[in-house]
């Protein structure tokens, strides 16, 4: 289980991927998703020059010590480009360790603790009929879950909302970021109108999420909780940045609509308090930018004391490399809550075969050995990097906002 050999594969099959495929001496390799989105030629340059050539002669078997010795070795601890390139190395240890111990991942965590792992998937639209059209479309093909955003009045455009109807937003959109302007008055009298009509329309029984990408202030948070309360959503995403974890405790005191956070969350420091205060009811925080199984299984077993379930980012801009992997989690994970699925385009799918399957607003995971996901490096090739960006938001004086 000798490491012989560590590279990178980027490529840009419709957006940018980064993976790593470590291989061992008897030939057995393992593969890694490093992307970090809009950011991703940092990891590669991290990668490259300070983690792959300590990784060669290294025991591939010896997971626990690798990750310590990327992560008490660097002395810089922590931050989204150590931790997603630690999460590559790791995920990639994994998968080699699974197919040499023949079993799929699930099992070497522990086994199934579920048959199936329920997703949440996106419907947008401009106003709240395209959106309803939107929710109906993914009710029709088995979704349980949704998570629900729609343009506002007098808001030119929202990220999170696709440019053209029926097909998902792009996170990274233009070369250079693009601005958006936002009011949260405008946004805070729309958001209860949006949930009013898809509870009127589709009852009680579809869970409802919906993402507000950072942009409130504690006590706006709180009002859109309370506001929210009759549609009985399954979350509310990121209502405020997290970098106050306190400010979760103010928004809990005033409302019982579950809270999620932790998309950006690279460490199990960035939830604690969160956790062990109970401000929170999901952790977000996925494979890739938070260190790995490694990492995110230590994240996942405190959450489980305080009874915040897992409910993993899982956007287009991670591959399917994290998606396949995080499945084999969640299939394991005791305290599951749901699964972020934004489908990728046929051309990503294609540079990376998978044996994941989704299936009535589930995913079923694979029996392979390892995580079941590959990348058919030929073709990866005839897609070469772009780079894109992500949006900016700035109020409508001008001010540069969260989003
Ligand atoms: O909940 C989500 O899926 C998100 O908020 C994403 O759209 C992120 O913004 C994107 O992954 C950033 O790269
Ligand atoms: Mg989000």
């Amino acid at each position: 289980m000798i490491i012989s050999d560590a590279y990178l594969i980027v490529t840009s099959p419709g957006r940018n991927f980064v993976t790593l495929k470590i291989v061992t001496e008897s030939g057995v390799y393992g593969i890694g998703d490093a992307t970090l989105n809009g950011r991703e030629l940092s990891v590669v340059a991290y990668l490259e020059e300070h983690v792959l050539p300590t990784l060669i002669g290294r025991d591939a078997s010896r997971i626990e010590d690798i990750w310590h010795y990327l992560y008490r070795g660097a002395y810089w601890r922590r931050g989204p480009v150590t931790m997603t390139a630690i999460a590559a190395v790791d995920v990639a240890l994994w998968d080699i360790k699974a197919k040499v111990a023949g079993m799929p991942l699930y099992q070497l965590l522990g086994g199934k603790s579920r048959d199936r792992v329920m997703v949440y998937g996106h419907a947008t639209g401009r106003d709240i009929e395209a959106c309803l059209e939107e929710v109906a479309r993914h009710v029709d093909e088995g979704y349980k879950a949704v998570r629900v955003q729609a343009g506002v009045p007098g808001i030119a455009s929202i990220y999170g909302v696709a440019k053209k109807e029926g097909e998902p937003y792009e996170p990274a959109d233009s070369d250079l970021p693009a601005e958006h302007v936002w009011s949260t008055s405008k946004y805070l009298n729309h958001v209860p109108k949006l949930f009013a009509a898809v509870r009127e329309r589709f009852g009680d029984d579809l869970h409802v999420l919906h993402d507000v990408h950072h942009r409130l202030t504690p006590i706006e948070a709180a009002r859109l909780g309370k506001e929210v309360e009759p549609y009985h959503l399954f979350w509310l995403e990121d209502c405020v940045p997290a970098e106050n974890q306190e400010a979760f405790g103010l928004i809990r005191q005033h409302t019982t609509t579950p809270l999620a956070v932790g998309e950006v969350f690279n460490s199990l420091y960035d939830a604690k308090a969160l956790i062990e205060n109970q401000w929170i009811d999901y952790i977000r925080a996925t494979l890739t930018h938070a260190g790995g199984i490694t990492h995110v299984r230590r994240i996942a077993d405190l959450a489980g004391l305080y009874h915040v379930r897992t409910g993993f980012h899982g956007p287009t801009d991670l591959s399917p490399v994290c998606l396949g992997a995080a499945i084999h989690f969640d299939t394991w994970v005791p305290n599951f809550g749901i699964q972020e699925y934004m489908p990728h385009t046929s051309a990503t799918d294609e540079v990376f075969p998978h044996d994941y399957r989704f299936e009535d607003g589930h995913f079923i995971v694979g029996e392979k050995p390892g995580h079941g996901v590959d990348i058919d490096e030929q073709l990866a090739k005839q897609y070469p990097y772009k780079r894109a960006s992500l949006p900016v938001n700035r109020l409508e004086d001008g001010t540069l906002w969260h989003w």
